[in-house]
């Protein structure tokens, strides 16, 4: 990591979905995937599912199109240093590290992302100083087809649903959580080629009304603690299986999504819109040496 050498760093995480922060105010760095890499390695660096490398979006040509409705571009990638269109927890912890370095009010402001721009809400904290929770919205869910999608672990096989949060998703839901594996590799994923970019892997199970639990094996990461855009794949997914389609109802919907790091509430509106709400906190921040 020499060539980052100095760099000032912080750790953030979302329902434990843990990303190393990278100030780059004037989009100075160069970030290359061994460098995201090394950053993310839990043994011989900072260690993350991700990097948030924190641009102004008028510095950054993948972002310049957004700068009049966005400040500041979150520029997203894997732990093994691949790109990502969006990340949901990512996006939570970024707003709350421009509120801690004051580039940014409390309260609501936009974020511009490879996804496009999300609008995000800051709560204030609790009396007790607990951070408050970070809403955003994060756009429309699109689910693509086709039908036949499967996704195998082991010797078992569970039909899934294709999610597009901006970033793709498959959504199986199983009867136990424990089915999932190891998740030490990705799980297979059929046909072959419906998803030609890779995919996100969500297994789901049921807690109660409108109320699941999941497990994510991510693309580029491994499985993760949280998957923000999973939640919401997640809640889209499992509204549909119960018969709801807000675009028919007229009505928002919404369902709690428990993941193996905490808890996100999403709410599905009649346009389609999801909103996301769960924590973001900053642990840590130093100097890379
Ligand atoms: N953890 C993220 C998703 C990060 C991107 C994902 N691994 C991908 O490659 O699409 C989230 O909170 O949404």
């Amino acid at each position: 990591m020499s060539e980052l050498s100095g760099l000032p760093f912080l750790k953030g995480h979302g329902t434990e979905n843990d990303f190393v922060i990278l100030p780059d105010p004037d989009g100075r760095l160069e970030l290359g995937a061994a460098q995201v890499a090394a950053l993310c390695d839990r043994r011989a660096g900072i260690g993350g599912d991700g990097v948030l490398r924190v641009v102004r979006a008028a510095a950054d040509p993948t972002a310049v199109a957004m700068a009049e409705a966005a400040e500041w571009f979150m520029d997203y990638r894997n732990s093994d240093g691949s790109i990502a269109e969006m990340c949901g927890n990512g996006v939570r912890v970024f707003a709350r590290y421009l509120v801690h370095a004051g580039l940014a009010k409390p309260g609501a402001f936009a974020v511009a992302t490879r996804a496009g721009v999300r609008k995000v809400r800051i709560a204030e904290d609790a009396a007790d100083g607990t951070p408050g929770e970070v809403t955003v919205d994060m756009g429309v869910a699109k689910l693509p087809g086709p039908d036949g999608i499967e996704v195998a672990v082991g010797g078992r096989r569970w039909p899934a649903t294709n999610v597009n949060m901006g970033n793709p998703h498959a959504v199986a839901f199983v009867a136990d959580l424990a089915h999932a594996g190891d998740l030490f590799d990705a799980p297979a994923v059929s046909p072959a080629g419906a998803y030609p970019e890779g995919v996100n892997v969500e297994f789901v199970v049921d807690r109660g009304p409108r109320h699941v639990a999941m497990r994510v094996h991510e693309r580029g990461s491994g499985e993760t603690r949280s998957c923000g855009t999973g939640t919401c794949a997640v809640a889209v997914a499992t509204a549909r299986r119960d018969g709801i389609d807000p675009a028919v109802t007229g009505e928002a919907v919404s369902y709690t999504v428990d993941v193996p790091g905490g808890r996100i509430v999403l709410e599905e509106f009649p346009d389609g819109r999801v909103e996301m709400t769960g924590p973001a906190v900053i642990v840590a921040e130093g100097t890379i040496v």
